[in-house]
């Protein structure tokens, strides 16, 4: 049986408006409109999987914010920790790529109720209430100096209650460069009091200063190796490699190391992508449930890499695949299923 208190997920909740084919963006007379922010992705991901979720956020209190949370409610995850207040959404334009035509994402997220919402103002003794894990992202800390110091202040929330931290690098450098912002103090602080990272060798590079030399698989076991001596409380370091052929098919491994041992699994090629964004998210979801599911290493990075590529055949930022779906990817057989 896995642990059936909530994982507590802080983070954005925007809404992401995309051209419905492969138009360009302001081509289309139409735009599409999904609910996207990485944390509430990997929290609806986990609740569509049976796990409790819960999202600890600031939204407009409008007919936007109130729509993003009867989004997320519906879909399982416990919003009674969102707040609704004066302001505007944080809005995403996502022109997607086709063909060689990378995708492009437009941030409109300056001064929402989120980013704008002071660091004193987030209530973590109720956030966290009877939590099992708290999951940040490197996305927070970039929106700006409030939501900064607020996921300091979260994870040092988690850690002076004994609560672990999972966390995604999720690099985002447009957020970063918007305003005079210090990364890799910002999230060196914040990594150290993760249990879990998401990350590959070029981000904890990055972190670290550090060249890794080796090649494939060896240089990513040498990055966690590096990664685990730099960090005590890391237990566990998550990646994917991908490579993309083109806009529509990409070749994705998932990689999980724990200080005892890495396991990678073979490239799986993900062909027909219907929608790449939240493929990560997914992939943490996968990784998340395995590691729930009292998974080794091995059990683990198939359940992410599994997530990920079932991921790309959906449109939308939240994976909403069930056991089931998760039971039905691994058995094989594409094939209409009746
Ligand atoms: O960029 C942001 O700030 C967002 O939160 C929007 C998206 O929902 C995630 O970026 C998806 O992330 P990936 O799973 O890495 O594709």
């Amino acid at each position: 049986m896995s642990d059936s208190r909530p994982i507590a997920f802080f983070g954005e909740v925007m809404l992401r408006l995309s051209p419905p084919g492969r138009e360009l963006l302001l081509q289309t007379n139409a735009l599409q409109i999904h609910v996207g922010g990485a944390e509430a992705n990997v929290a609806t991901g986990l609740a569509c999987l049976g796990h409790a979720a819960r999202m600890v956020s600031a939204v407009a209190d409008n007919q936007l914010g109130h729509a993003v949370i009867r989004e997320l409610r519906g879909r399982g995850v416990d919003t009674s920790t969102i707040a609704a207040e004066p302001g505007r959404l944080g809005l995403y334009f996502l022109q997607p790529g086709a063909g060689l035509r990378a995708s492009e994402v437009v941030y409109d997220r300056a001064h929402s109720v989120f980013a704008d919402r002071p660091a004193a103002a987030w209530d973590w003794d109720k956030a966290l209430d009877g939590c099992q894990r708290l999951h940040l992202s490197g996305i927070t800390p970039a929106i700006g100096p409030n939501s900064a110091d607020a996921a300091i202040a979260a994870a040092e929330a988690a850690g002076a209650r004994g609560i672990p931290v999972s966390f995604d690098g999720n690099y985002r450098a447009r957020l970063w460069e918007a305003w005079d912002s210090d990364p890799r103090t910002v999230l060196t602080q914040l990594i150290g009091h993760a249990d879990v990272l998401f990350g590959n060798h070029r981000d904890i590079s990055l972190l670290l200063g550090t060249h890794f030399s080796g090649d494939g698989a060896d240089r990513r076991r040498e990055a966690a190796e590096a990664a685990f001596a730099a960090f005590p409380k890391l237990q566990l370091i998550a990646s994917t490699a991908r490579h993309v052929d083109d806009a529509d098919s990409h070749r994705i491994a998932a990689r999980v190391d724990t200080r005892a041992e890495g396991y990678q699994t073979p490239e799986l090629l993900v062909a027909g992508i219907v929608d790449r964004l939240g493929a990560g998210d997914a992939f943490a979801t996968g990784v998340l449930h395995g590691l729930l599911e009292g998974g080794d290493a091995q059990a683990t990075a198939q359940a992410g890499l599994a997530m990920t590529a079932l991921k790309h055949s959906l449109p939308g930022d939240a994976s909403l695949f069930t056991r089931a779906d998760l039971a039905a990817f691994t058995e094989g057989g594409m094939d209409v299923r009746r």
